[in-house]
């Protein structure tokens, strides 16, 4: 497994009034990791900031040893964002093809990534007549189509239901297995259990960072809510 996907150094990151990060420091390696806190809490705008699409007003972001955001990166990290950013008007092969054009990899790519998340039986469905959680794989299938070594997933169950999130997460561990880093958002405290690290973010800080197992035991909480609540001294959630 590798160690250091990501190192991030002394960020800071300002958006409108807001000094959304101050001076994080974090590192995240291989396997699941789940980026867990309120909404609002700087989620999105620390993985912009790992994809570079982030403006930084200070600190530095690493990728694989690179600059986040520069060429060398470009196959190797793939990101999805809360909004799906795929074509309604087409079919999943339509925007499967068409991306893999753009993207500059082969046909056959089209057919593997629509198998790893399920979606092979719905390849001629247009995008705009299946459910979320069928789009939100669409949307990662496309991500996937360049096999990255690091995927970056911004709530990417939000709004699915109990059986479709278990299924995407089985999902992300099968590429953590294959060897990709997976970081994963959430503000669904319950999704922290199926991580093989986690990251509790609050107010643009990471405030525990462990495996699940560790958090709860470092704070004698029974669960990850209950853990994160004890770590932020018994303020409740936002
Ligand atoms: N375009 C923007 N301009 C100014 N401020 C912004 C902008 N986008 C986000 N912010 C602010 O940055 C802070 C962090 O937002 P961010 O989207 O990173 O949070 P998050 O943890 O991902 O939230 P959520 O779980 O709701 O997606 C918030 O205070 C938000 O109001």
């Amino acid at each position: 497994m590798m160690k250091n996907a990501v190192e991030v150094r002394g960020l800071t990151v300002v958006r409108g009034r807001t000094t959304v990060l101050d001076g994080l420091d974090l590192v995240i390696g291989g396997g699941v990791t789940g980026l867990l806190g309120p909404s609002g809490c700087g989620k999105t705008t620390l993985m912009r900031a790992l994809v570079g699409v982030q403006q930084v007003r200070s600190g530095t972001v690493t990728v694989f040893g690179e600059p986040a955001g520069t060429p060398p990166l470009r196959d190797r990290v793939g990101y999805v964002t809360q909004a799906a950013s795929v074509y309604d008007d087409l079919t999943v092969s339509e925007n499967l093809r068409f991306f893999a054009q753009v993207l500059g990899v082969g046909p056959e790519e089209v057919e593997r990534s629509a198998a790893a998340v399920d979606l092979t039986p719905h390849l001629g469905q247009v995008v705009g007549t299946m459910s979320g959680g069928q789009r939100s794989r669409v949307s990662l299938a496309v991500a996937l189509l360049k096999h990255p070594d690091l995927l970056v997933l911004d709530e990417p169950t939000v709004g699915l239901d109990p059986v479709l999130r278990q299924e995407l997460w089985g999902l992300f561990h099968r590429l953590a297995d294959a060897g990709a880093a997976v970081l994963v958002s959430s503000h669904v405290m319950d999704e922290a259990e199926r991580c093989d690290r986690l990251l509790l973010m609050r107010s643009g800080e990471v405030i525990a960072d462990g495996t699940p197992d560790e958090i709860r035991e470092r704070t004698g909480a029974a669960d990850i809510e209950g853990a994160f609540l004890a770590v932020v001294g018994g303020g409740a959630p936002q």
